[in-house]
């Protein structure tokens, strides 16, 4: 593995879940600092498998996963945050921020992300679905991840925030690779170095 370039390298990957039909046989993808691939494929053909795979919460059958510091979005953003704390109090378990002092970097990911600063004093049940997305979007970015894993990211956001949310995803490239899990083919097209259809990857067995 190319230390300085790769995020993610993934050799000869094989896996069915409970030993039954394999997903991935042999699958490969290798992904560097400002690249973005997206992964597409119809419901069921892998996608959040292959997302559980690199995180390490499902172990390969076969095959070598290398990566590189990852931050996660998800599409449920209920998942992303206890419901008995503020917001502020779990960002900062994972990053050291102070909203009281001046920081342009972090105004700017509030601000293109349509947040203010009051709304992080709140706790998951004040927020809206859309809101606590934004927020879980947040702290990923904060968290300067080398490999950002994004799951249908702005399914919960309406169509001009959800553009400023991509936006604001893909300036990232400067210093990450992102690996990209969508529904949205005009999406995948605006964004990606490269689409990998998982409908095209045949498994045997
Ligand atoms: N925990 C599990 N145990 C057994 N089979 C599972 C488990 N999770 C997923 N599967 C199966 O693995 C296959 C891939 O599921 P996965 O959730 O990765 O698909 P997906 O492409 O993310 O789907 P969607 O677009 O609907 O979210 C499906 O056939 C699914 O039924």
């Amino acid at each position: 593995m190319n230390i300085e370039q790769t995020v993610l390298k993934i050799d000869n990957l094989s896996f069915g879940y409970h030993n039954k039909k394999l997903i991935y046989k042999n699958f490969n993808l290798e992904l560097k600092c400002g690249e973005l691939v997206s992964i597409v494929g119809s419901s069921g053909s892998g996608k959040s498998t292959l997302f559980e795979l690199i995180s390490g919460n499902l172990k390969p059958q076969n095959g070598e996963i290398k990566k590189k510091k990852i931050s996660s979005i998800y599409q449920d953003p209920y998942s992303s945050f206890h419901p008995s704390f503020k917001i502020i109090e779990q960002i900062k378990d994972v990053v050291d921020i102070d909203l009281k002092s001046f920081d342009k970097n972090l105004d700017e990911k509030i601000n293109s992300l349509s947040l203010n600063k009051e709304l992080l004093y709140k706790k998951t049940h004040e927020l809206s679905g859309g809101q606590l997305q934004r927020c879980s979007i947040l702290r990923a970015l904060l968290m300067q991840p080398d490999l950002l894993l994004v799951d249908e990211a702005t399914s919960a956001l309406d169509n001009i925030v959800a553009l400023n949310v991509m936006k604001l995803i893909v300036k990232q490239l400067d210093r990450c690779g992102i690996l990209l899990i969508t529904h949205d083919m005009n999406l995948a097209k605006w964004c990606s170095d490269n689409i990998i259809n998982l409908n095209e990857i045949i498994t045997e067995n």
